[in-house]
């Protein structure tokens, strides 16, 4: 057989394929609507239906994940699922997310792989305003960044939750990379200012100083805001990712310039709605001590007690009292498991206060 002759071979089999993908996608999409009249159907009076199941969600990644044989990777096939999944929910009822924004951030990145691109979402200017939108039921789920790998807490997201009363849902990882962006005007030699926001400067600090040694850098709201800027200026750049580059139609002048090639964020989801076991999941906590002696080495022995991994602990000011802090703390496990029951009851005992933020699935993508 000749190459065209091949080639249109196979091409008639992909067609063949396509067709009955399409037709299980449109038989799935049609279990989906009928999932959403099953739950309105046992609503009880003025109960409100839960269209979103995060916990159903993380089972159903998994298990495409252990039944695939490729040759797609895992990470591969989950996230066509995740998509498929996303669009079967906006049948059912179309899901409003906020944000931090602008448009063009890491923060939007990790809300569409969280929750797919068939979400409506709405960037917001602060993480505050993220907060304040799920509480007001504006919107119904929330993405703030958490953690970052190279340089530890967001400390406004630590704060928001001392301030509402919102519970985390979920949690996204995002593999950050930084590129050095330009507009089409830009003269490369003659860069005189870098904008980003101060994470990301610190984040590329190594970089910039071999590279970039007597530019002045300068720290905007956020990195898509820094794109947007080098559009109208002929003597800076950008460091942001690769959604404000095409967002803003930026080019890289140098790609992946973060210091660490591991260089990940956490964000959480945060909503009004209680998550239940999946068998694989986290729980954070807010933990409020008295300034005494002993007292964080007091409020850990109880977990150590019972093999419960810790995760993170970070402490922040209670804002209630000068010298006074709360512990933030991650572990392995879910409000519902027994032995999670008994460390809370226990701490409860020895502690001024503690707050369950929320139990989530592990981040499956
Ligand atoms: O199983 C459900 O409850 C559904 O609504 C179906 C489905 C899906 O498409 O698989 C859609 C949205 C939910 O978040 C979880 C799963």
């Amino acid at each position: 057989m000749s190459e065209k002759e091949q080639l249109q071979a196979l091409r008639v089999r992909i067609d063949n394929l396509d067709e009955q993908i399409l037709g299980l996608i449109s038989e799935r999409a049609r279990c989906a609507e009928e999932v959403a009249r099953v739950k309105m159907a046992s609503l009880q009076p003025g109960e409100k239906p839960v269209f979103y199941r995060p916990e159903r969600e993380a089972w159903v990644l998994k298990h495409i994940m252990e039944l695939n044989q490729g040759p797609l990777g895992n990470e591969e096939v989950a996230r066509l699922f995740r998509e498929i999944m996303s669009s079967c929910l906006a049948l059912e009822h179309p899901l409003k997310v906020a944000y931090l924004g602008p448009e063009g951030t890491f923060t939007q990145a990790a809300a569409l792989k969280h929750f797919g691109h068939a979400v409506i979402s709405q960037p917001m200017a602060a993480i505050d305003e993220v907060f304040r939108e799920v509480a007001a039921g504006a919107v119904n789920f929330g993405v703030v960044p958490v953690e970052n790998s190279t340089e530890g807490a967001v400390n406004h997201t630590l704060d928001s939750f001392l301030e509402h009363d919102l519970v985390i849902c979920g949690e996204v990882e995002l593999r950050i990379h930084h590129h050095l962006l330009v507009g089409e005007n830009t003269k490369t030699d003659k860069i005189s200012r870098i904008y980003s926001h101060a994470q990301s400067l610190a984040q590329c600090r190594k970089w910039l100083d071999a590279h970039y040694p007597n530019v002045e850098r300068v720290a905007v709201s956020s990195n898509a805001d820094a794109a947007k800027r080098v559009k109208s200026e002929w003597n800076s750049a950008a460091i942001a990712g690769d959604m404000a580059a095409q967002l803003y139609g930026l080019t890289k002048l140098a790609e992946k310039i973060e210091d660490r090639p591991d260089n990940s964020t956490r964000f959480l989801i945060i909503g009004n709605q209680a998550v239940p076991p999946t068998g694989d999941d986290k729980t954070s906590i807010i933990v409020s001590t008295n300034n005494k002696p002993g007292a964080l080495h007091n409020l850990l022995v109880p977990f150590q007690a019972r093999g419960i991994d810790l995760t993170r602990i970070e402490t922040r000011p209670s804002r209630s009292g000068k010298w006074t802090y709360v512990f933030f703390i991650d572990f392995v496990g879910h409000q519902h498991d027994p032995l999670v029951k008994d460390v809370l009851e226990q701490i409860s005992q020895e502690t001024v206060a503690v707050k369950v933020l929320g139990s989530y699935p592990n981040a499956v993508l």
